[in-house]
């Protein structure tokens, strides 16, 4: 049985995203949620990103996905099937990283025009039609509170140029300016629990938090172990995903995310200079 629809594979080609309402049902929503605000790990392990004004966006990344309920939502069959019928290859599905990222009010800052791909060319990953990133919201995100903001089509684009914008890593703005010329910006306002599934090429963006209201979410980023990444140290991102059902996310005991391999900031290849940049 697939879990997407023959239109939802159609429109994410076209578009390069799809945004499933309801993804996660409201219980599910709110145990991950409730994991967000309390483990303590995450919020140990969260660094901080100073966008170009010095707004500061926190983030926790980690690699491999555990028996928490942040590992049971990413490794579920829910999931993996999406990515798995989306990505362009038959292998299987591997977890490269997933990240907590936290918008507080008036404080989370923007993040500038890219692709993920952008990022994750500085990895060495071969294939970016093999690389995709599952946005799923905590809170609701719309304009006021700094959705995300996509260029509907972009991934048609290829791999754009992307340089150093403060501590990101931003795409070149010419090319973003030529392609809003004829392309539609797509504002995506979604609720808790809503996904939004985009391809890595596809750029996109967010403005700061302005508003009274945090905007949560977790991006998790999926690979066909097919695809080979040359430097890049951890080892999720050609591990086949060990698929839960998705009752686990509810259901199965949440172990504490002590063990989990978090990012720290000196050892991410995207926020480095390479002298690839420009
Ligand atoms: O959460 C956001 O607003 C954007 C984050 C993002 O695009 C990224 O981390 O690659
Ligand atoms: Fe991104």
């Amino acid at each position: 049985m697939p879990n997407l629809s023959p239109k939802q594979v159609e429109d994410f080609h076209r578009d390069g995203f799809i945004v499933i309402k309801n993804f996660c049902s409201a219980a599910e929503t709110q145990k991950l949620l409730n994991t967000a605000i309390e483990d303590r790990n995450l919020i140990n392990n969260a660094l901080d990103l100073n966008d170009q004004t010095g707004k500061k966006t926190k983030l926790s990344l980690w690699f491999k996905p555990g028996k928490d309920v942040f590992g049971y939502l990413t490794r579920s069959k829910k999931v993996i099937e999406a990515v798995a019928e989306l990505l362009d290859s038959d292998a299987q599905v591997c977890h490269f990283h997933s990240k907590l990222m936290q918008k507080e009010p008036k404080v989370g800052g923007a993040w500038e025009w890219h692709q993920d791909y952008g990022y994750w060319y500085k990895n060495q990953f071969m294939f970016p039609d093999q690389l995709i990133s599952v946005m799923v919201a905590l809170t609701p995100a719309n304009k006021a509170n700094g959705c995300l903001q996509v260029i509907k089509g972009s991934h048609k684009l290829g791999r754009v140029n992307h340089g150093f914008a403060g501590e990101q890593v931003g795409a070149d703005i010419a090319m973003v300016e030529n392609a809003l010329k004829t392309m539609e910006l797509v504002y995506s306002e979604i609720e808790a629990g809503d996904a939004l599934i985009f391809h890595s090429n596809l750029l996109h963006r967010s403005e700061a938090n302005l508003s009274d209201h945090p905007r949560w979410s977790i991006i998790s980023c999926y690979s066909s172990q097919s695809n080979l990444a040359y430097n890049e140290t951890s080892t999720s991102w050609k591990t086949p995903v060990d698929v839960v059902p998705n009752e686990a996310i509810l259901n199965w005991e949440s172990a504490p995310t002590v063990d989990a391999d978090f990012l720290k900031k000196e050892n991410d290849p995207a926020l480095k200079a390479t002298g690839w940049e420009g």
